[in-house]
């Protein structure tokens, strides 16, 4: 089954549904093909706007219309936005929400339902999303592959096993918000030292590129990466030994393990 041939319908168009849908349109998938349903009219208004789709606050029209629907509110907001959404019928129910299980998933839109969990993340706004997937207990390879089709037109996309999405989601989904500050406190520093706010900016966030992309096309692993910047006597082993001094290594660790405990507790709420 071809993504182009697909109706993909939305339940909320907020921060992530919005760089989905701008993923699916540079890809070429026609916008008429694609709509979501909104409670928040200025959001409604500027999803309208911004790519030209239909968008009602009728989450029932959303439903109807759509062969995939992509759950993207808040977790706490699923069943609500559920129980507004009419009779589901059977279409592949595809949900972003942290922490939500395929089981309570399927409790929700039924026993029988295709469904798939997903966990992008924000950089899918500028096509850059690391994608973890996993199907539930009735998603078929067909699902999992448009699935894996939807979140290839915002990144990459990888299927992982369901017991390790929490995993993915305490390190790529809330991991742009780690890196973020980085980027500010390097530049910081770079403006500290003299550097106008915008050439900080700029320098700080390109290194960030560079480096990235030197782990993933080098293949090399990040100490031998490290280890080639850094000078017998020179400048960037002592801002090594500042970062070992301040433990950035556990902070980070840290913060990943924690991101995903917080989305197992949520799974386990009902
Ligand atoms: N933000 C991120 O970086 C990531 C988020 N996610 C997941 O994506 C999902 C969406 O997050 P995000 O885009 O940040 O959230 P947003 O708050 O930006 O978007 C959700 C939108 O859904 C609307 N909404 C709430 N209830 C309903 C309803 N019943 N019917 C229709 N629309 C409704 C909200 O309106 P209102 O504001 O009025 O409630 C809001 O506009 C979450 O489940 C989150 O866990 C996954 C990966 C990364
Ligand atoms: O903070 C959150 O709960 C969401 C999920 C991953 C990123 N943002």
């Amino acid at each position: 089954m071809k993504l182009n041939e697909q109706k993909i319908g939305f339940l909320g168009a907020g921060k992530m549904a919005s760089a989905i849908i701008r993923g699916l349109l540079k890809s070429g998938i026609p916008k008429e093909n694609i709509f979501a349903g909104e409670k928040y009219e200025p959001s409604a208004e500027i999803a309208r706007k911004d790519f030209g789709i239909f968008v009602t606050a009728d989450n029932a029209d959303v439903v109807n219309r759509a062969d995939i629907l992509i759950i993207a509110v808040k977790p706490k907001d699923i069943a609500a936005a559920l129980s507004t959404a009419g009779s589901l019928g059977k279409k592949l129910f595809i949900s972003i929400a942290a922490g939500v299980t395929t089981a309570s998933l399927e409790e929700m839109v039924g026993k029988e339902a295709r469904v798939v969990r997903v966990m992008p993340n924000i950089c899918a706004t500028v096509l850059e999303s690391a994608t973890g997937i996993c199907p539930g207990k009735n998603a078929t390879k067909e699902d999992v592959d448009l699935a894996k089709a939807v979140f290839s037109t915002v990144g990459v996309a990888m299927e992982v096993p369901e017991d390790l999405l929490d995993a993915v989601t305490g390190l790529s989904g809330s991991g742009p918000a780690y890196i973020f500050p980085i980027i500010e406190a390097m530049a910081d520093g770079g403006v500290y030292e003299g550097l106008d706010r915008k050439t900080a900016m700029i320098l700080a966030a390109q290194t960030v590129i560079g480096a990235a992309r030197m782990v993933i096309e080098t293949g090399d692993h990040p100490a031998e990466l490290k280890d080639m910047v850094c000078s017998p006597a020179g400048t960037t082993i002592v801002g090594i030994q500042t970062l070992e001094e301040y433990k950035i290594r556990a902070a980070f660790m840290n913060a990943v393990i924690n991101g995903a405990e917080k989305s197992k507790e949520i799974g386990k709420k009902k």
